[in-house]
């Protein structure tokens, strides 16, 4: 199935017990971004625009601005898998520049887990399934109250 058909058939994520974050919360008005799930998979998924504010070069969104919303949405699908954890590291490959003000959608899943680390990918399309960028992390789980929860 192609994006965005995909999309209208998950659940948008509620935010509301989540809204203060730098990349989705709702005190920012840079990036617009809905996270989705699917019930029947471990995927989590965003619909994502980038707005002028979020630019590097001129018209093209700063790769900071794209890895750090990659950087939740990997964190959010090892969350929402019941494994809190934090990002050791992460390495993000640019495959062509994002024009702002574009909608993009991020797909991201749990490859692996070995003790406690959770190998995560991400990447990041347009409606036409070109990709912008992807994205692979190591997070380490830690105890919840090590991250607030
Ligand atoms: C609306 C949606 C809602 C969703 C809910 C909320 C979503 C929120 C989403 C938020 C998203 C944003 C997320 C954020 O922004 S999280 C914020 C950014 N990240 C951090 O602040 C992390 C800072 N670092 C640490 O706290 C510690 O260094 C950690 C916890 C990572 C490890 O220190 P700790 O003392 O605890 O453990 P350990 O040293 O024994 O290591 C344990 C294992 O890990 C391996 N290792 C360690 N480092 C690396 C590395 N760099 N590459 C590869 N591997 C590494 C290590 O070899 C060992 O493996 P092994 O020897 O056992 O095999």
């Amino acid at each position: 199935m192609k994006i965005p058909d995909e999309f209208q058939h998950l659940t948008p994520y509620n935010m509301n017990s989540y809204t203060d974050s730098f990349v989705s919360g709702k005190q920012q008005k840079y990036i617009e971004l809905q996270y989705y799930r699917d019930e029947n998979s471990l995927k989590f998924y965003a619909r994502v625009l980038f707005h002028v504010e979020t630019q590097g070069a001129p018209g093209i969104v700063h790769g900071g601005a794209i890895a750090s919303v990659l950087d939740e949405t990997m964190g959010a699908v090892s969350f929402l898998n019941k494994m809190p954890a934090v990002t050791a590291s992460l390495t993000v490959n640019y495959h062509r520049p994002l024009p702002v003000e574009k909608t993009v959608y991020i797909i991201t899943q749990v490859e692996k887990t070995e003790g406690r680390k959770i190998y995560i990918i991400g990447k990041m399309v347009d409606k036409n399934q070109r990709l912008f960028a992807d994205s692979k992390g190591i997070f380490v789980k830690v105890p919840n109250e090590r991250i607030g929860l």
